[in-house]
C-alpha cells in the first residue's frame, strides 16, 4: 500500500500536508456512494467526520473518512479491528455502522449521526444532572457497556467526550478506536484512554484483563454526571497520576447515600476488588424507580427481517428480496443493507 512505499523522511523535514494538498483525491470529494456530504462534524489526526445525507432515503448519517495513506501498517490493522468490532455491535446505545466503502486510499465508515453532540458539551452547558436524569443516562451507558463485555469487547476510552446524544438526548457510545477483544484468562498491556478516566493499574503499567478498566471509567462517568466535575484532577500528568493512584475524591454534600455507595463500588483502586457489572444488576441507586435491570441478559440485538421494509425496497429501489436477506444474514455492510438499516432504524 502507499504507506509502505513512503520513505521514512525524518519528521522535521516532512512538510505538513496542508489542507488542499490532495495527494489523496478522496479527501475533499462532495459525495461517496449514495451519500452527499454536507459539513464537517469533527476532525481527528487520521480521520475527518462529515455529516452526510443518504440520497435515496434522505436519512442523515455521519461518515468517518479515513485517509489510509497516512496510516502505517500498525494503525491500518487497528482501523480494520475497529471496523470488525463495529460490525459485531448492534445495540440501541452504541453508534450504528451502516456501510463500509473502501477505495485504494480511503475508508469511508457510514455511521449513525448523533445530532445532540457530546454529553461533555451538554454538561458544560447545562451543568450537573439531577440524580434522576443521571440515572436514566447511566442506565443506558451501563446497558451498552455490559452488552460489549458480554461480546468480549472492551471500549478502553469511555469518557464524557465519547458519549454522544441523539435527537431524543439518548446515549450513543462512539469511538471504538481503542477497543479490543479480551480473553478472561489472559492479560492486556496497552495503556489506552484519557488520563482522568484511566484506572490506577494503567498508570502503574500493570497488565489487565479488560472489563475492569471500563468499569473504573464508568465510575468516573457517574461522578461527572452527578457532580459536573472530575473526581481526580491535576495540572499535569504526574499530578493526575498521583490523584488517581491515591484514589481519594470528594463527595459533595448534595449527593445521596445510595449514589455515594455506588461510586465506592466503581472507584476501587484494586482491580480485583472492583465491582463487576453483574454485581451492579440489583444496586439500589441504579434500580431506583425502575422495575428491571439495565444490564439485559439477551445480547442478540440483531435486526430482524422486516417484510414491510423488504417489500418497500423491492418496489421503490428495485432490489430483489434474496439479496437483501442474504446481506442481512451474512452481516454485510454494503449499499443494499445500508438502505435496509436506514429504513429499519428510522
Ligand atoms: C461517526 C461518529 C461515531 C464519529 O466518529 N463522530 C465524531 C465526530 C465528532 C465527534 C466528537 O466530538 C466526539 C466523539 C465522536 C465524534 C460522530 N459525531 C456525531 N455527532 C456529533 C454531532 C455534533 C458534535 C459532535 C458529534 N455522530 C456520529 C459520529
Amino acid at each position: 500500500s502507499a504507506a509502505s512505499g513512503k520513505e521514512n523522511k525524518p519528521s522535521s523535514s516532512r512538510s505538513r500536508r496542508d489542507k488542499d494538498d490532495t495527494t489523496n483525491p478522496d479527501i475533499n470529494i462532495a459525495s461517496i456512494g449514495n451519500y452527499a456530504f454536507q459539513k464537517t462534524v469533527g476532525e481527528g489526526n487520521f480521520a475527518k467526520v462529515k455529516l452526510a445525507k443518504h440520497k435515496l432515503t434522505g436519512v442523515e448519517v455521519a461518515v468517518k473518512v479515513i485517509d489510509k495513506t497516512t496510516l502505517d501498517e500498525k494503525k491500518l490493522a487497528k482501523l480494520y479491528r475497529e471496523v470488525r468490532i463495529m460490525k459485531l455491535l448492534h445495540h440501541p446505545h452504541i453508534v450504528k455502522l451502516y456501510e463500509v466503502i473502501e477505495t485504494k486510499s480511503t475508508v469511508f465508515l457510514v455511521m449513525e449521526y448523533a445530532s445532540g453532540g457530546e454529553l461533555y458539551d451538554y454538561l458544560v452547558v447545562h451543568g450537573k444532572m439531577k440524580e434522576k436524569e443521571a440515572r436514566a443516562k447511566f442506565r443506558q451507558i451501563l446497558s451498552a457497556v455490559s452488552y460489549c463485555h458480554k461480546k468480549r469487547v472492551i471500549h478502553r476510552d469511555l469518557k464524557a467526550e465519547n458519549l454522544l446524544l441523539d435527537s431524543n438526548l439518548d446515549i450513543k457510545i462512539a469511538d471504538f478506536g481503542f477497543s479490543n477483544y479480551y480473553d478472561p484468562d489472559s492479560k492486556l498491556d496497552t495503556f489506552c484512554g484519557s488520563p482522568p478516566y484511566a484506572a490506577p493499574e494503567l498508570f502503574q503499567g500493570r497488565r489487565y484483563t479488560g472489563p475492569e478498566v471500563d468499569i473504573w471509567s464508568l465510575g468516573v462517568i457517574l461522578y461527572v454526571l452527578t457532580t459536573g466535575c472530575l473526581p481526580f484532577d491535576g495540572k499535569n500528568l504526574q499530578e493526575m497520576r498521583e490523584s488517581v493512584c491515591r484514589g481519594k475524591y470528594r463527595i459533595p454534600f448534595y449527593l445521596s447515600d445510595s449514589c455515594e455507595k455506588l461510586l465506592r463500588k466503581f472507584l476501587i483502586r484494586d482491580p480485583y476488588k472492583r465491582a463487576g457489572l453483574e454485581m451492579l444488576i440489583d444496586d439500589p441507586w441504579i434500580n431506583e424507580g425502575y422495575d428491571h435491570s439495565p444490564i439485559s441478559t439477551d445480547v442478540s440485538q440483531r435486526v430482524d427481517e422486516d417484510d414491510a421494509i423488504i417489500a418497500l425496497m423491492e418496489r421503490k429501489y428495485k432490489i430483489d428480496r434474496e439479496s437483501i436477506i442474504k446481506g442481512l444474514r451474512e452481516n454485510v455492510y454494503d449499499e443494499t443493507t445500508a438502505i435496509y438499516y436506514l429504513l429499519y432504524y428510522e
